[in-house]
């Protein structure tokens, strides 16, 4: 059997909308596969009552069938889903890359990342490519028409995660369909300003990129306590504070030592609210590993 971890990532980061993504030190999806005769798929680990085994439902069937790769998969999540932090992205890389190595499929990483995205296609209703990117890739990653950038790049993160539902579905829904030209001249500042730092591993600038008035306000209203969670975060030294990708998880970023009083701040505006949270001390980190 081949085992493979891939990574939370977190999408967006702002300025990026459906474009910039990180892979996440912590937490993981681990799956295991076995060519078999047909597609199965056994479910274990966080959330993991709520995802059909159907592989006609699930992400990772629909990428067996992209690479006409039939196997048996159990999947341990480490990622819960809804989460915002790519939970059905994670499956769906350690999908891609795990059945490319065991049928000996040839794909680079980069060529995986429109094969692991149909199976976001199957969950989302769009094929889209910036938690997948990161998640194969690791590091920081573009994702644009003309394929994947990639950036080793090293910032210290806090994803904040409520104990809130929100499916990426409902949250696309509620993206506005316009934005103004001064937004989006203050979107690409934000979003250069952004991809400088994380060729700097300067976690000041990539706080300041994460500054977003289009998608971020329409869908912070899904998410009870986001104001006061980010301002708290900002209080306690983050240098900026986003949704990650569809939320809930309210991701900041921040300089190494401020990281742990940042996490027990934010638990503790969301517990003031009333919601139970959990969170991650992590940091940008590598892509999906073969063992
Ligand atoms: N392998 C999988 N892992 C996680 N979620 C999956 C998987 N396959 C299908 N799903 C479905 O995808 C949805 C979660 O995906 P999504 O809303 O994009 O959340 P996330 O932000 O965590 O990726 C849930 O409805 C879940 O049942
Ligand atoms: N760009 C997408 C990213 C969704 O990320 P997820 O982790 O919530 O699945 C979006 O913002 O809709």
């Amino acid at each position: 059997m081949l085992t493979v971890r891939a990574p939370a990532t977190s999408a967006n980061l702002g300025s990026g909308f459906d474009v910039f993504g990180v892979a996440l030190e912590r937490p993981a999806d681990v799956i295991r596969l076995e060519k078999a005769d047909r597609v199965t798929i056994e479910m274990t680990g966080a959330g993991s009552q709520y995802i059909p085994e159907d592989p006609d439902k699930n992400t990772v069937g629909a990428v067996a069938d992209a690479l006409d790769a039939p196997a048996r998969i159990q999947i341990d999540k480490g990622v819960r889903p809804a989460s915002g932090l790519g939970s059905s992205a994670a499956s769906a890389a350690a999908a891609a890359v795990g059945l490319n190595e065991l049928y000996d499929r040839g794909y680079s990483r980069e060529e995986l990342v429109p094969i692991a995205a149909k199976g976001e296609a199957v969950v989302s209703g769009d094929a889209h490519d910036d938690n997948v990117a990161p998640s194969i890739m690791g590091g920081f990653t573009i994702a644009t028409e003309q394929g994947v950038t990639q950036v080793d790049a090293d910032i210290p993160l806090v994803a904040c995660l409520p104990d809130i539902v929100v499916s990426t579905r409902d949250a696309r829904n509620v993206v506005p369909e316009t934005a103004r030209v001064d937004q989006m001249v203050e979107t690409v500042g934000n979003a250069a300003a952004l991809t400088t730092g994380m060729h700097r591993d300067d976690p000041e600038l990539v706080g300041q990129g994460m500054h977003d008035t289009v998608v971020t306000p329409a869908r912070a209203k899904l998410i009870d306590g986001y104001e006061q969670v980010r301002e708290a975060a900002l209080a306690a030294g983050a240098t900026g504070v986003t949704i990650s990708g569809a939320g809930p998880t309210v991701m900041a970023a921040c300089a190494e030592d401020d990281r742990r009083q940042i996490a027990s701040t934010m638990l503790d505006a969301f517990g003031e609210r009333g919601v139970d949270a959990r969170v991650y001390q992590t940091r940008i980190g590598g892509g999906a590993e073969v063992f």
